[in-house]
């Protein structure tokens, strides 16, 4: 494989920390109930184990795949579910977790989707945030770091299926 230079973008330290905020505030809204974490496959993955692993309150994992093709019209049709939950999410208050929000055309087709199915609640968080490429407003519940229109890769997030394992998030020197 070829070797890329990769620069620190948020550093190891910086994304534990971040997430270990993000998990207190998660605690700390659903306090007296449980939550499911919605893990996006396979660029959240990482982040998903972390965030799940520091809230307080109950937590039930399922994991779905999806990839949205075309831009702008919101439509379920360009939304394909690679990898469908393993359980129904009525009643369940249920938070959408991605690596990063981009163009927002996958999870301004997502949430109507998931909506449908009644959870008690619907919330995103995300990792990462690249507002300047939005194509669709999404609305975000949870964000770990607004960052510039860079290609990230590290925590989960990659370049052609590699680069997933860095413990950082980089930007990747094309
Ligand atoms: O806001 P958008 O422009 O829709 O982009 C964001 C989506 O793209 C990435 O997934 P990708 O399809 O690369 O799959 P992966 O997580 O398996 O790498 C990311 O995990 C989001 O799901
Ligand atoms: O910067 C990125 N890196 C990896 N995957 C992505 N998907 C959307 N943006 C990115």
């Amino acid at each position: 494989m070829e070797k890329h230079n990769i620069s620190v973008l948020i550093s190891e330290e910086e994304v534990q920390k971040r997430v270990r905020e993000l998990a207190a505030q998660i605690s700390k809204d659903y306090d007296g109930e449980s939550v499911k974490l919605i893990c996006i496959l396979k660029g959240s993955v990482f982040f998903t184990c972390e965030l799940a692993k520091r809230i307080t309150v109950p937590v039930i994992l399922d994991f779905m795949q999806v990839s949205s093709y075309g831009s702008q019209t919101v439509s379920s049709g360009t939304l394909k579910v690679k990898k469908e939950l393993d359980e129904p999410i009525e009643g369940d208050n249920v938070i959408i977790v991605e690596d990063i929000i981009d163009s927002g055309n996958t999870l301004s087709r997502l949430v109507p989707m998931l909506q449908e199915r009644n959870p008690k609640s619907l919330k995103v968080c995300t990792l990462l945030d690249k507002p300047e490429r939005r194509e669709v407003d999404v609305k975000v519940d949870y964000n770990g770091f607004n960052i510039p229109d860079k290609f990230v890769v590290g925590y989960g997030l990659d370049y052609d299926q590699n680069y997933r394992n860095l413990p950082y998030v980089g930007v990747i020197n094309l």
